[in-house]
């Protein structure tokens, strides 16, 4: 133990021997400040407090910086990587990033640039949200590893970054703390004359308490983010300036009232401030912010923005934005940048900087595979002429050969009906869900613990549910079907894990509102037949068997059922399944028909023509007299 500690202090040592040298040498011009790089690809706008000071902390301190994002949407969009980028390039560089994930915050609802309040949202559709977005967040922090490596940067131990959510803290915060530390320094004026709250007072629909707390909250997160790992600074877009300004005063306050000794804090002196910057708003043609409030966005999450129409966006951007564009959401060195804006200028009716634009940020988000699908997908469709929208993935729920990778993962979010999820075996709901090929795979999962559930059981069968705010997976074991509802978050959602990153977000609906839908889950009662009867009518609907053919089929299939003696009654079928026998029957008859009057046709044809041919024939034969 003593070995390891003090291999821990040489390796401490040697990191700040390394970042001392790293200090000489942007000191001395050798390489570049990492503040002047984000100010060269434009990723500036305003910097609260002294740039001076921020560029100097950039160069001697390994500072810790975060983004916050509030998951008021089940996705990211391309506006949050513009204050994100800024945060990927700075851990690799080497210094600490935090991406936060508003759980918390979100609950108030951020009114900065807003005269309306946000709209609540449900307990179900916010713990969604946290999981898709903190899952999304990961991704991007597998992916930037990737494509730093590809660039060159060499990951070092000293290296940290994270994904957090202010629900760790703010689900156990006492109010007095908050009050003792800060509540008493604030001043409620200059409070009251930030832009946000007079314009919302005086011109929307007033302020509430809680909207008026909200930049507290989130500098307590800033506060709570330097205490316990020296986050020194914030990242935002520049709609977030009037909140980083306001955390600042919030850090500071509680770092002069905090009087613990145990409270690890940085000195005071003037490399000690919180810091903070702003990046440009991205915004549409029409100047607005792109966002989910506006609902302009363009969504990473592939099943909201395929993949092709991600890839399109970037590709037709206008010849004047591209460059910015390659500057923002790609880590291509800028003298490649200009490379290819060199051979872009040469024929811009190529479109040879959108195209690179695009292949990169798909990459980035959506691994190589899927971005190069997209490219040859344009590539074909435009090139002969638009064609309508591109093909989409549809087996979007079924288990992978492979193992499943953050870019091959399927789409986590999906419906199914109570009667499974409360009658059922966690064996065959694993097996619904696409986490397993069978109901006894299932089994052997769960029996394994090589499946996760998020969260702990809670008691939601006596009214109180489990706290959907912070999730942890815990193995699967069997249970009896009547114990899921234990882990039902609010009584709807179940959270299923297997592996890193094949995550499952169900909601549960009432088996109507399932059969509604029209979808399918694997091993659902009936739905063999079902796929049976769907496959036969979409056959005989393209010409691809007769109706003969299938009859036959179905004759052979009613042979089958008697030979194992077991007896359908009408009842037992589901009403999809009658429904489509009956159109199945229809088809049957309506192609009968068609084929009967083809025959007649035909017959009709042949009758009509047999005078005209012996006409005809006449016509050939010689006569008597030409004998
Ligand atoms: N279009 C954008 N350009 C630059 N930064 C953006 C953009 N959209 C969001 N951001 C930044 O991302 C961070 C998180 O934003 P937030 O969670 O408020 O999402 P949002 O889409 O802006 O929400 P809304 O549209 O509902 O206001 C903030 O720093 C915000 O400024
Ligand atoms: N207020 C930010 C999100 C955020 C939340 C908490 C934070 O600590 C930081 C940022 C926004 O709406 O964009």
């Amino acid at each position: 133990m003593q070995g390891k500690s003090a291999k821990y202090v040489e390796k401490v040592r040697h990191a700040e021997e390394e970042w001392a040298e790293r200090a000489r040498k942007i000191q001395t011009g050798e390489i570049q400040n990492t503040f002047d790089m984000l100010e060269e690809r434009g990723f500036i706008k305003d910097v609260a407090g002294s740039k001076i000071t921020l560029r100097e902390l950039m160069r001697t301190r390994r500072i810790g910086a975060y983004v916050g994002i509030d998951p008021t949407a089940p996705s990211l969009h391309i506006g949050h990587l513009v204050p994100l980028m800024p945060l990927f390039w700075m851990y690799l560089h080497g210094y600490q990033a935090i991406s936060l994930v508003g759980g918390s915050t979100a609950k108030i609802g951020d009114p900065t640039g807003r005269l309306t309040s946000r709209e609540s949202i449900a307990r179900v559709d916010m713990a969604m949200n946290i999981v898709m977005i903190q899952t999304q967040l990961k991704k991007l922090w597998i992916n930037v590893e990737c494509v730093g490596r590809e660039q060159g940067f060499e990951k070092e131990w000293a290296w940290k970054r994270g994904v957090v959510n202010n629900n760790a803290w703010w689900n156990s915060q006492p109010m007095l703390e908050v009050l003792r530390l800060v509540g008493a320094s604030l001043r409620i004026g200059p409070m009251l004359s930030r832009d946000t709250v007079k314009q919302k007072m005086t011109k929307g629909d007033g302020v509430s308490f809680a909207e008026f707390s909200y930049p507290i909250m989130q500098g307590w997160d800033w506060w709570t983010l330097l205490r316990q790992r020296g986050v020194q600074m914030q990242i935002g877009g520049s709609d977030q300036f009037g909140n980083i300004v306001a955390g600042i005063d919030v850090v500071k306050a509680a770092r002069a009232n905090e009087k613990d000794p145990s409270v690890h804090l940085p000195a005071d002196g003037k490399l000690d401030d919180p810091v903070g910057f702003t990046v440009p708003l991205l915004t549409d043609s029409s100047g607005v912010k792109f966002g989910k409030s506006a609902g302009n966005a363009i969504w990473l999450d592939e099943y909201k923005t395929s993949v092709f129409d991600l890839y399109g966006y970037f590709v037709r951007r206008p010849d004047a934005d591209v460059e910015q564009l390659l500057k923002y959401f790609t880590f291509l060195p800028l003298k490649q940048i200009n490379e290819i804006m060199a051979e872009h200028n040469e024929d811009p009716s190529k479109r040879v900087a959108q195209h690179r634009l695009a292949l990169e940020v798909a990459t980035f988000i959506h691994g190589k595979v899927k971005a190069h699908e997209a490219r040859d997908q344009h590539l074909l469709v435009y090139s002969k002429g638009p064609s309508g929208s591109a093909p989409r993935s549809a087996e979007q729920y079924q288990p992978e050969d492979g193992p499943i990778t953050v870019n091959t993962a399927p789409r986590p979010d999906m419906i199914l009906p109570e009667s499974l999820l409360l009658g059922s075996s966690i064996s065959k709901i694993l097996y619904a869900a696409g986490l397993a090929s069978s109901a006894s795979e299932g089994h052997r999962l769960a029996k394994a613990q090589g499946a996760y559930i998020g969260g702990a059981p809670g008691l939601g069968n006596q009214g109180r549910s489990m706290n959907p705010y912070q999730l942890d997976f815990t193995p699967i074991k069997l249970w009896f079907p009547q114990e899921t509802r234990k882990y039902l978050i609010d009584g709807k959602l179940l959270i299923l894990r297997k592996g890193k990153h094949n995550i499952r977000i169900i909601k549960m609906v009432t088996n109507e509102e399932y059969q509604d839908s029209g979808e399918m889950y694997p091993g659902m009662p009936g739905s063999g037949k079902v796929r049976k009867l769907y496959t036969q009518l979409q056959k005989l609907k393209n010409g691809l068997a007769t109706a003969s053919q299938i009859e036959e089929e179905m004759a052979n299939d009613r042979a089958e059922v008697d030979e194992n003696e077991i007896l359908v009654f009408p009842e037992e079928k589901s009403e999809q399944q009658l429904e489509l026998e009956t159109k199945l029957q229809d088809e049957i008859a309506k192609k009968h028909q068609e084929e009967a009057n083809v025959q007649d046709a035909k017959l009709a044809a042949e009758l009509d023509q047999a005078p005209e041919l012996s006409e005809a024939k006449k016509d050939e034969e010689p006569s008597e007299s030409e004998r």
